[in-house]
């Protein structure tokens, strides 16, 4: 591809000149989407992360809450709970984003701070028809654009996995809130087990944490994606990066991260992992307008 084909690229998503923006090599960055575009929505598959991805990362200085979060500031939890999950949290986050640690060293520390939380919420006896109101008190925002990165998908029949640690109940609840839970979306995450008085008794399957979703990427993508080669991945940690692992007969891939927290410290990591990283973005700006030049063509087609 020539150099000034790629400069067209570049002046028809200018999102991509944004300040938030970090690329380790334009140049790739534009082939990748060239490519996409090329070979249209119909070869293209979205697999993304949900918290903090999808979800905001702050609003008004205020840290927005993941999908753990969201029960922790909820009234379907006790106070004695939200201490002991107040401080796994402490324990724990920091080993998630430390910068020093490989990710095999942090994966023992992860599944210990996912079974204990879980440990926690089972013993609260939850009942599934209070999810609804916590997610409706706890002010849970997808990022801004939303709107149009699930509708665009939608009109254009493009598949969204989403491959989450969080709690599937509750992030199927938000996205279900937004409006936006189309039929396209697919959501693969670690979902409660109610008995037959609704009450939470268990949580189904094996834990997701963040940094085993490779595993659950291999065995899923396939039972609900074929024949599509082309994938436009969305994280926020660098456990994210592989969850496509699991495509077959992957000739594209366009890695986006966003980079929310610690950011001078991580930013070489993620500049390192990611094709484009989003620095303190709380936007789908960039997403959206990629998948708007991706899809320019096919604007007036049937929703699946
Ligand atoms: N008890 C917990 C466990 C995890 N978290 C956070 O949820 C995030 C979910 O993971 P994604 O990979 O889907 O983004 C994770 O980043 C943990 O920080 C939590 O808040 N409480």
């Amino acid at each position: 591809m020539g150099l000034i084909e790629l400069k067209v690229v570049l002046l028809q998503i200018p999102e991509l000149k944004h300040a938030s923006v970090r690329m380790r090599d334009g140049g790739r960055v534009e082939t990748i989407i060239e490519h996409m575009r090329r070979e249209g929505p119909n070869a293209l598959q979205v697999i993304s992360d949900f918290d903090m991805t999808l979800t905001r990362f702050a609003h008004k200085g205020t840290r927005c809450p993941t999908s753990y979060g969201i029960l922790h500031s909820s009234t379907v939890i006790s106070e004695d709970c939200k201490a002991k999950m107040s401080d796994l949290f402490d324990l724990y986050y920091p080993v998630e984003i430390n910068n020093s640690m490989s990710v095999e060293e942090k994966i023992p520390h992860m599944e210990e701070w996912w079974t204990r939380a879980h440990d926690l919420l089972i013993k609260e006896q939850i009942r599934k028809d209070q999810l609804v109101q916590a997610v409706r008190d706890s002010g849970a925002m997808l990022r801004e654009g939303y709107k149009s990165f699930f509708d665009v998908l939608r009109w254009n029949s493009v598949p969204l996995l989403i491959f989450s640690a969080g709690v599937g109940d509750i992030l199927e609840e938000v996205i279900t809130e937004h409006g936006v839970f189309h039929p396209n979306v697919r959501v693969f995450s670690n979902y409660m087990d109610f008995d037959q008085h609704g009450v939470v008794r268990a949580f189904k399957g094996d834990v997701i944490h963040t940094f085993n979703k490779r595993e659950g990427a291999l065995q899923n993508t396939q039972q609900f994606v074929h024949d599509r080669s082309n994938v436009l991945l969305l994280g926020d940690s660098l456990g994210d990066l592989d969850m496509a692992d699991g495509v077959q007969g992957l000739r594209n891939i366009l890695r986006i991260g966003y980079l929310n927290d610690k950011v001078e410290e991580r930013r070489e990591a993620y500049v390192k992992s990611y094709d484009i990283v989003l620095e303190k973005d709380e936007t789908l700006d960039v997403p959206n307008a990629i998948l708007n030049y991706i899809t320019a063509e096919k604007r007036d087609h049937t929703p699946v």
